[in-house]
């Protein structure tokens, strides 16, 4: 029987402020991302974009608690749960595009309910780890890890009905370079695992990616979803992303990344976002995430 993945494009562009990134799951699609997994012999099923929606001028203001579209973010999240959920209950693997960071609150809140023990890589150049209190800029895509661990905003929090999606002994963060105060307050204090640029330079990405899946093995995972964020990678290869940080994880590095995690057989659900073609070149950005998809999903030269 053929594999089989379910494409979920959300077009959210509300959890931060640099508007065009919720053109992303079209970029991503334009980039030949069906026609490619199909050459892996996966059966694709596109199920289209989850509907966003223009919030109302009455709804643009943060009502003083620093999280700025909390309504329509919070509306958003349990649509994309609601699909999310459906996918994996019908054994499909979910591969969400976005759309900014926040997504991941409702990808999650569909996934987790369905393993007893979900693990999570989180691939990005941020913790997002913030909540209201702590966030510089009230946007929610610097939120969703937080969120799901049950911390931030309860409309947040408890989408599809049930907090924490996720245990922070069962997160690995790789890629980092920018961490808020708040942020590296919550990484110490939960002991969240993370492999900033700095051991990525100092242990290359063979070893960081194989102590990743040691770590999350030993914590008996029956799951993992990977979470990339394409700011994880460098801005000169993916430039394309509202929230830029130099000094990123290389195109080469990367594919290696998802090559090593496909020997892996763990990655049992995946979401691609911040890809905006308005900040693009020539959708470079969208292209590498496709490229990058390819060998998550087993493709080789040879
Ligand atoms: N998913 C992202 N690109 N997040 C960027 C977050 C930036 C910053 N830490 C903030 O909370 O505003
Ligand atoms: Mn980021
Ligand atoms: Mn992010």
């Amino acid at each position: 029987m053929k594999k089989h993945i379910s494409i979920i494009g959300v077009p959210m562009d509300l959890g931060q402020s640099r508007r065009g990134v919720d053109m992303g799951p079209s970029a991503i699609r334009y980039a030949g991302v069906v026609e490619r997994l199909e050459q892996l012999d996966y059966e694709i099923h596109d199920k289209g974009d989850i509907e966003i929606g223009r919030p109302g001028k009455d709804e643009e203001a943060t009502l003083g608690n620093n999280l700025k579209y909390l309504k329509a973010v919070t509306k958003a999240s349990e649509k994309l749960a609601e699909s999310v959920d459906e996918v994996v209950a019908k054994g499909s693997f979910p591969l969400v595009f976005g759309g900014d960071h926040s997504i991941a609150i409702g990808t999650l809140a569909g996934i987790a309910k369905h393993y007893d023990n979900l693990g999570v890589i989180w691939y990005d150049a941020h913790g997002d780890l913030n909540t209201g209190d702590t966030s510089p800029s009230g946007n929610i895509h610097g939120m969703p890890l937080a969120v799901s661990l049950g911390i931030g905003h309860p409309d947040l929090t408890n989408i599809a009905g049930y907090s924490p999606k996720i245990k922070a002994e069962n997160i690995v963060i790789i890629g980092a370079r920018s961490l808020d105060e708040g942020e590296k307050i919550l990484i110490r204090e939960k002991g969240i695992r993370v492999y900033t640029m700095h051991e990525i330079d100092r242990l290359g990405m063979t070893k960081v990616m194989e102590e990743a899946i040691d770590y999350l093995k030993a914590r008996n995972i029956d799951g993992v979803h990977l979470s990339l964020d394409l700011d994880g990678l460098d801005p000169d290869e993916a430039p394309g992303v509202g929230t830029p940080v130099l000094g990123g994880i290389s195109y080469r590095e990367s594919h290696l990344a998802m090559e090593i995690l496909e020997e892996s057989k763990l990655i049992t659900s995946a979401e691609f976002v911040e890809v905006n073609p308005i900040l693009d070149e020539k959708n470079k950005t969208a292209t590498v995430a496709v490229a990058l998809m390819g060998s998550l999903f087993g493709e080789k030269l040879l």
